[in-house]
């Protein structure tokens, strides 16, 4: 595809590649597909008029979106990567997956796909409560089913209805397919984005064990090694070290930007691979993370500001004054859910 460039009375379009249009429309830029974008361009007479030309003068162009809806949208123009980081503050909520089927069990998980019980659902309702009035604009996920329940269960609670949506982008076909051709339903939604990166750590030979025999065949200690310490794997499985390779790696890549652009964020995902996260979120050392535990179906709020993670612990229900005194752009967004709800 020629590298045209095509001014718009409201922005520019760069055709970079037939992989992605960079599009800076007045504040705000989105990458976007060439397929999702119809372009009509008029040239003037006199310009040259062959594709085969790298200039061309362009006396109109217009574009409309069809049903692009990028998760990805790059910051407005706040200038470099560093002053975004001064300049944003946003919400981030880590939840670890409700009770599942083999919790129940007691069995070894790991990326075994089962999902969650009853119970579990409720600890996902009750999490959705107590952050209802937080604001969500975007939603990671493992691939793994009892985290994705959790988070869909979740946001059954926010008071904001917004729809949380999962994204199809495993291929071209898939993408086509759940395209959404409607702007106003675009902005009642919220992408979700199911990561394998975010998968609970890979638990080896030990998933489907039970965990209390284990310990008897293999002796307390050395089961505690497996479950805790950072660098000793389980037999043929990840070590805390491995799940924070992936995990940590994610999230530095494709969720931080979205922080750092003013995106709140929620994550559900699970035990281990939250563990790693909240590792490098608060700096612990890895014999400070063997202590760290994570129940299941409780939410943790940080606040990411100027380039650092707040931990705000866990709020504890809807109506807690407190929670929403944490930042002034959360205080003011529960002061307009209410106006509007109210
Ligand atoms: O994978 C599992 O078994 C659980 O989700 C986490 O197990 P753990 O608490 O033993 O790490």
């Amino acid at each position: 595809m020629a590298n045209v460039m095509l001014h718009q009375t409201v922005g520019t379009l760069q055709l970079l590649s037939s992989s992605r249009i960079h599009c800076q429309v007045g504040n705000s830029s989105v990458r976007l597909l060439p397929k999702d974008l119809k372009v009509e361009v008029r040239f003037s007479k006199r310009g040259p008029n062959s594709f085969g030309e790298k200039k061309l003068n362009v006396i109109q162009a217009s574009a409309s979106l069809t049903s692009v809806f990028d998760p990805v949208l790059s910051p407005s123009n706040k200038g470099t990567h560093e002053s975004l980081k001064k300049s944003n503050e946003a919400a981030l909520i880590l939840i670890r997956h409700g009770e599942s089927l083999w919790n129940e069990k007691n069995l070894f998980t790991g990326c075994v796909d089962v999902p969650l019980t009853k119970k579990g659902v409720e600890e996902a309702i009750e999490a959705g409560k107590r952050i209802s009035n937080i604001p969500v604009d975007m939603i990671f996920t493992s691939a793994l089913i009892r985290a994705q329940m959790t988070a869909m269960l979740a946001m059954t609670q926010h008071r904001r209805k917004k729809v949380p949506i999962i994204m199809h982008n495993e291929n071209e076909q898939a993408r086509q397919w759940s395209q959404i051709h409607s702007e106003d339903t675009l902005k009642q939604s919220i992408p979700v984005i199911a990561a394998w990166q975010l998968n609970e750590r890979m638990y080896g030979e030990l998933q489907g064990l039970n965990k209390q025999e284990t310990a008897e065949r293999f002796g307390k200690e050395k089961v505690h090694e497996w479950r805790r310490s950072y660098d000793i794997p389980p037999p043929n499985g990840e070590s805390l070290e491995m799940c924070a390779q992936r995990a940590v790696a994610y999230f530095k890549d494709e969720i931080e930007p979205q922080l750092i652009s003013g995106k709140n964020v929620m994550i559900a995902a699970h035990g281990n691979s939250l563990r790693s996260i909240i590792m490098y979120l608060d700096k612990l050392t890895s014999q400070e993370v063997i202590s760290l535990e994570l129940s299941t179906g409780i939410p943790m709020l940080y606040i990411f500001k100027e380039g650092t993670f707040i931990r705000r612990g866990s709020p504890m229900a809807p109506t807690e004054a407190g929670v929403y005194a944490y930042t002034r752009r959360l205080a003011q967004y529960r002061q307009k859910l209410d106006e509007m709800l109210n």
